[in-house]
């Protein structure tokens, strides 16, 4: 069984149907890749899967549990972490602290030191996190997630703002935190790190889902290709 499954999810905005009849699942102990060009509807599965969206219709199960008619805070205690495409920390407390206020959302949060130490921000956990350059502040997001002991976690472009060095460490640490048992699930453009980090791979286009596979095969994917990766950049 998927730890995390939208099944047949149908999103409108007024006429545009940004999702038709999407299905998603993500394993346990796997990075699963969302990928697909602007406006595929992958940000809008992620809201729909948080509760931030409350789709047409469609199911979102949780560890089994049908959370569909959950709110996002609720969806929150029970394992599912996120962040977002625009950084959402809080830019005047410290590093540590924006950890802590998330770990104290949790009955059971973990302790941000740990997890500092685990994503290499100990040397800045008293610095306030508006000073922090992006791709540092990307670790500070997921640091923050992580704090709430997430079972799946749902990244939205988090190697945007990130140098090459960041992006490929933080490659490995998907996989390390993957192989901990998490379902993590991926909405990124670089590719590199999308066919590195992830197990399998879904495709998105124009709210339709394309392709699903592993990597390599959906690297060489006519439909694909011909939607996105063969696209002139
Ligand atoms: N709140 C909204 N109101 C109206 N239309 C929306 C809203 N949010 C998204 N859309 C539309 O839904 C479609 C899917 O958008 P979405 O942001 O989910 O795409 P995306 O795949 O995440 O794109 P990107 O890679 O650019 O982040 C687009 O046509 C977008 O314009």
């Amino acid at each position: 069984m998927a730890l995390l499954e939208a099944r047949a999810v149908t999103v409108r905005f007024g006429g545009n149907v940004a999702l038709a009849d999407v299905d998603l699942t993500a394993e346990a102990g796997q990075v699963t890749g969302l990928i697909g060009p602007n406006g595929a509807g992958k940000t809008t599965l992620f809201n729909v899967v948080s509760g931030l969206i409350r789709p047409k219709a469609g199911r979102v199960l949780l560890d089994g549990r049908d959370v569909t008619r959950l709110g996002p805070a609720a969806r929150a205690r029970r394992g599912l972490g996120r962040t977002f495409q625009r950084l959402e920390i809080f830019g005047h407390l410290s590093v540590r602290d924006n950890l802590r206020v998330a770990a104290e959302f949790h009955r059971d949060g973990l302790p941000a030191d740990g997890i500092l130490e685990r994503l290499g921000l100990a040397d800045i956990a008293d610095v306030r996190a508006d000073s922090v350059p992006t791709g540092r502040a990307r670790l500070v997001e997921l640091g923050r997630a992580l704090a709430v002991r997430p079972k799946a976690l749902l990244l939205d472009e988090p190697a945007s703002g990130q140098d090459e060095h960041e992006t490929g460490r933080f490659g490995e640490l998907l996989t390390e935190l993957a192989a901990d048992g998490l379902a993590v699930v991926l909405v990124e453009h670089d590719m590199r790190l999308v066919m590195e980090a992830c197990d399998v791979v879904h495709v998105l286009d124009l709210g339709r889902l394309i392709a699903s596979g592993p990597p390599d095969r959906i690297r060489a994917d006519a439909a694909v290709l011909d939607a996105y990766l063969g696209a002139p950049s």
